[in-house]
């Protein structure tokens, strides 16, 4: 039995991995109205808690336009949220990403409050009476003014943050029917760098292997020098590897291909090949790395650790090493190995030790800023906060902690209102949270449980996780009457709730030493479990290599109809086909040998194969051949059928 190869298939990639899938409002310096100075009782302070050294804001935000609204301000969500009645939002709106319409605000009634960014602006519907503050932000009431907007046509010019989408949506809060259109809509239209900052896709690929050479050694008084064709060199291998200097994914907006480079080809006087360019990924600490539409592979969060992704492909053997008493004079090399490739995906999710959490404008941005060096943007506007902010607190060298401020959650951010639920999963690896309450705001309890019923929406586990409740803004007066009534029934909860005024800073101390507290028991927790252990990262580049180096033995042969085609399926053969160099003399005779000593031959007959039928083994074709005179004398009981290991 023989085989006439016909021709090499269209190039296929061998892969063991799935490659099927392939302004922002100008920060403005928190305004505070100027207020009497009211005492409230605090607890006696502990020594001086010094600010943070390192801050981290995540990364410079988009220009205010680049963002449009998905949901109104927090005071009208309010009173859609409370009053639960009629849909107290409507707009439409229409966009195309070149020259489209944008989404813009006229003048309307009055004169323009405020930007609020996002697309929209805010105007006074009545008679502009809200101006006693002197314009002063921090008094702004949504609730005298209205959204809504007009068309022009530059907006969206040239911004390739947004995909083309044509949307018409009204926002119905409460009107059930277009509440999942809204979110299939919110989804396409969050821009790119909200996308990008904490989720990344890209392709891996290991170096091919250099290719083996035959060449046999000449030289003076050396007479039958024999062969001497080198190896290939191995292609280089992959790498992922915590970079603490980086803190969010959008690098990978601009690359996303990863190539290593591949093996040098081997020489003559058996001078093997150079080893191919390594590649190292860099990711931020807190990256969980998943095949793409896939399981997790691994989770990188030290700075410093690093895995091996995927092996080079292997170099191929060149003449002199297939010399053997049978065959001095071998006039065959193989091709180097095809490097493995892979899409992944990357999520970041942050190393922080402690989340703030609270609904939007409650003042967790500006208690960071007053607990570490950090410098988020504070405003009085919901949704300042777009991207998560970093900051560290010291205590001493021992002891730090770092600290993540969130942006707001409103009611419903599980069905995507607001910014929906898109970065809860950096609160996923805090050990505490701490929930701000706004307690200048009508029910301020009410919102601290919108906001636990949207934590435990998103993830039970986070809603467990130990935390802190504090009330905010005590030094103003609506608040500081609040605060008694909201202690007492925090209190018959079971929960002992803080109060604070983060704009001057009292009460903030006691509660970054609880949040504290509770980070050094969960430390403590996990010392004694021994969770903290070293792991093996390199079981991924372990896996891939196990899946490419099956034997040739491990096959499966399935018989096509429509083509009457037989299909020879295993890893071990399709690896041993592309490393098959065709150029040489002997390398057909080897397959041949290696078909009839792994059983294929043995397995088409059993099959019924048939003279003149088609094999594909691999990326090659074949016929089949009932008599073996086709390819050459064979002699089979000489080869070795392990001889491409
Ligand atoms: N009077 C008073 N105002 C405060 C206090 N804390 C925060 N504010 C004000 O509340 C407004 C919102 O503060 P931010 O820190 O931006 O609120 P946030 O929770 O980060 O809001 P988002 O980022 O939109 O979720 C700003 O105008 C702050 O100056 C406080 O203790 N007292
Ligand atoms: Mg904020």
């Amino acid at each position: 039995m023989a085989f006439t190869c016909i021709h090499t298939a269209a190039a296929a990639c061998p892969n063991i991995v799935p490659r099927s899938s392939a302004a922002r409002r100008n920060p403005k310096t928190p305004q505070i109205r100027k207020l009497k100075s009211q005492k409230y009782p605090t607890t006696p302070q502990p020594s001086p808690l010094s600010a943070g050294g390192e801050a981290t804001t995540f990364t410079r935000l988009p220009p205010k336009d680049d963002f449009f609204i998905d949901s109104p301000p927090q005071s009208l969500a309010e009173t859609i949220k409370l009053s639960e009645s009629e849909p107290a939002v409507t707009r439409t709106r229409k966009f195309n990403k070149k020259g489209g319409g944008k989404s813009g605000v006229g003048l309307r009634n009055g004169e323009v409050k405020e930007n609020l960014g996002l697309g929209y602006e805010l105007y006074e519907v009545e008679d502009g009476s809200n101006t006693g503050n002197g314009g002063e932000i921090s008094d702004f009431d949504y609730g005298k003014f209205e959204l809504y907007e007009v068309n022009s046509d530059s907006e969206f010019e040239n911004d390739d943050d947004f995909d083309d989408v044509e949307e018409e949506e009204i926002l119905g809060f409460g009107s059930e029917g277009v509440e999942e259109e809204v979110i299939k809509e919110k989804e396409k239209g969050l821009p790119a760098v909200m996308r990008c900052f904490d989720s990344a896709k890209i392709y891996v690929k290991a170096g091919d292997g250099g290719n083996g050479v035959v060449a046999f050694r000449r030289e003076k008084f050396v007479p039958f020098g024999g062969p001497s064709g080198g190896d290939g060199g191995r292609g280089g291998n992959v790498y992922v590897q915590v970079d603490g200097s980086m803190n969010s994914l959008l690098p990978f907006r601009k690359s996303l291909h990863f190539r290593a480079g591949r093996g040098a080809h081997g020489q003559g006087q058996k001078q093997s090949g150079a080893k191919g360019e390594e590649v190292v990924v860099k990711v931020p600490p807190g990256t969980v790395v998943r095949e793409a539409d896939g399981d997790i592979l691994f989770e990188l969060l030290h700075p410093g650790q690093k895995a091996l992704l995927l092996h080079g492909g292997r170099g191929g053997r060149g003449n002199a090493s297939f010399k053997s008493g049978m065959n001095k004079v071998p006039r065959i090399a193989e091709n180097g190995e095809e490097g493995p490739e892979m899409w992944l995906e990357l999520e970041l999710k942050l190393v922080a030790d402690v989340g703030i959490v609270g609904a939007p404008n409650a003042g967790k941005s500006t208690f960071l800023s007053v607990i570490t060096a950090a410098q988020p943007a504070i405003a009085n506007y919901p949704f300042t906060t777009l991207l998560p902010n970093l900051g560290v607190v010291s205590f001493d060298y021992e002891a730090t902690m770092v600290v993540a401020d969130l942006p707001g959650l409103l009611e419903g951010a599980h069905k995507g209102f607001g910014l929906g639920h898109e970065f809860l999963r950096h609160a996923e690896r805090c050990s505490a949270l701490v929930h701000v309450v706004d307690g200048s705001l009508e029910q301020p309890e009410y919102e601290f449980d919108a906001v636990r019923l949207e934590l435990e929406m998103f993830s039970p586990e986070l809603a467990e996780k130990p935390y802190v409740v504090v009330f905010n803004k005590m030094d103003l007066p609506e608040a500081y009457e609040k605060w008694p009534s909201f202690k007492e029934r925090f209190k018959a909860r079971g929960i002992e709730p803080y109060c604070m005024s983060a704009v001057t800073r009292d009460g903030t101390q006691e509660v970054i030493y609880s949040a504290y507290e509770l980070v050094r028991k969960n430390m403590e927790a996990k010392e004694q479990e021994g969770t903290m252990g070293t792991l093996n990262l390199n079981h991924v580049a372990d896996m891939v290599q196990k899946q490419r180096t099956a034997h040739i033995s491990e096959f499966e042969i399935s018989r096509d109809n429509a083509t009457n085609a037989w299909h020879v399926d295993g890893a071990g053969l399709q690896r041993f086909v592309q490393m098959t160099n065709w150029r040489y003399i002997d390398s057909d005779r080897r397959f041949q040998h290696v078909l009839e000593a792994c059983g294929v031959n043995k397995s088409l007959m059993k099959l019924g194969v048939k003279e003149g039928d088609t094999v594909i083994v691999g990326e090659m074709e074949l016929v089949w051949h009932d008599s073996p005179n086709t390819s050459g004398p064979i002699s089979k009981k000489k080869w070795a059928s392990n001889s491409i290991n």
